[in-house]
């Protein structure tokens, strides 16, 4: 919808038939977008061959099965094909980021990373909103960015993609944290308290992966990490207060076919972290609930009970 209302011709590549059908015949995704009424100038196929003849490819799909669609479609995609990485997690199955993963699928591809406090649903109506289009190659962001920046999209530009790319992974674990502490009415001290400590952790992990401290605390880091840790409109913040009122993951993910990347990325996240030896304690509580079957209670306590230390 950005990028058809900057002026682009879109094509939006899907598995799903009917998503396809209502796109073209209704300028609709009422499946996964109910209420944005899209431009006539976004069309939709289940062919892969639509990759061939693109000038930009916008990556969307969910982080664990990003490398599966690139992989079955690389043939189709050419080498000077920008891609812009839209998806934020971190594969399980590799432990790699979704940039370092794109290369290895994908070596020649120049690539960027366009992420930010972006509600779709919003996003999609228009409403005002700012991001961080993130590219190593300062001419080609610049190009990127002016062709997808419109009225109401507003892109700053950035020569960091891990960086932004780390942001975006770890908001959404953080954002569990703070639904959980919503869920069992633990007040507005303990969120805020989440989500300082929780920006401390994205800055460690950023830092360690060889992103910059203001990449960190812009658009892609504080600004999403604000925007999902305080809106009940985010799945992530949604599942965690689900959690918090005592709803079994199983039962509260049953019937939901959108996604929650930080249910996934806990897993990811607390890993990586562990693999360079940085200390992610808000990261690794959500992941025991998450992932570990732990006792909410418990782990709030164990968390409090940690040793006292310096800020920073
Ligand atoms: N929705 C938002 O507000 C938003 C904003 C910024 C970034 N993101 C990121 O974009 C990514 C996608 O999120 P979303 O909101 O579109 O999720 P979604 O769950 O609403 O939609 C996922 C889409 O991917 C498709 N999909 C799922 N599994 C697939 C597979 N195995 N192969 C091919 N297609 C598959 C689904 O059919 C669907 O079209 C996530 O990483 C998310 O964090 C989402
Ligand atoms: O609904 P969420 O929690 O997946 O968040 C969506 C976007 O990442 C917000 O920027």
């Amino acid at each position: 919808a950005v990028a058809a209302e900057a002026g682009n011709d879109v094509i939006l590549w899907s598995r799903n038939k009917d998503v396809v059908s209502d796109i073209n015949k209704n300028h609709e995704n009422k499946l996964y977008l109910k209420g944005a009424s899209l431009s006539p100038k976004i069309t939709a196929t289940t062919e892969t061959s639509a990759l061939q003849n693109c000038d930009i490819l916008l990556l969307v799909v969910p982080s664990q099965h990003l490398g599966a669609v690139l992989e079955a479609s690389k043939d189709q995609i050419n080498s000077k094909t920008p891609l812009v990485l839209c998806t934020k997690g971190v594969e399980i199955k590799s432990g790699l980021m979704m940039t370092e993963m794109i290369t290895e699928i994908l070596p020649e591809n120049p690539l960027a990373v366009l992420s930010g406090p972006t509600f779709a649903i919003e996003v999609a109506n228009k409403l005002p909103t700012a991001v961080t289009l993130a590219c190593a190659d300062e001419s080609l962001g610049k190009a990127l960015s002016k062709t997808l920046n419109n009225r109401s999209f507003r892109i700053y530009q950035s020569l960091d993609p891990i960086g932004a790319e780390i942001g975006g992974a770890v908001k959404n674990v953080i954002a569990i944290a703070c639904g959980i502490v919503a869920g069992k009415k633990l007040g507005d001290n303990a969120r805020a308290a989440l989500i300082t400590r929780g920006l401390s952790e994205i800055v460690k992990l950023g830092l360690a992966k060889g992103g910059r401290r203001e990449t960190l605390m812009g658009l892609s880091g504080m600004g999403d990490l604000t925007l999902t840790c305080t809106a009940t409109q985010s799945r992530n913040y949604a599942l965690g207060k689900a959690l918090g009122e005592g709803i079994k993951i199983q039962d509260y993910l049953k019937g939901r076919i959108t996604v929650a990347e930080g249910l996934s990325s806990s897993k990811s996240v607390t890993e990586l972290a562990q693999n360079l030896s940085i200390d992610m304690p808000i990261c690794d509580a959500v992941c025991s609930i998450l992932h570990n079957n732990a006792d909410i209670d418990k782990t709030i306590a164990q968390l409090l009970a940690r040793p006292q230390k310096a800020e920073v």
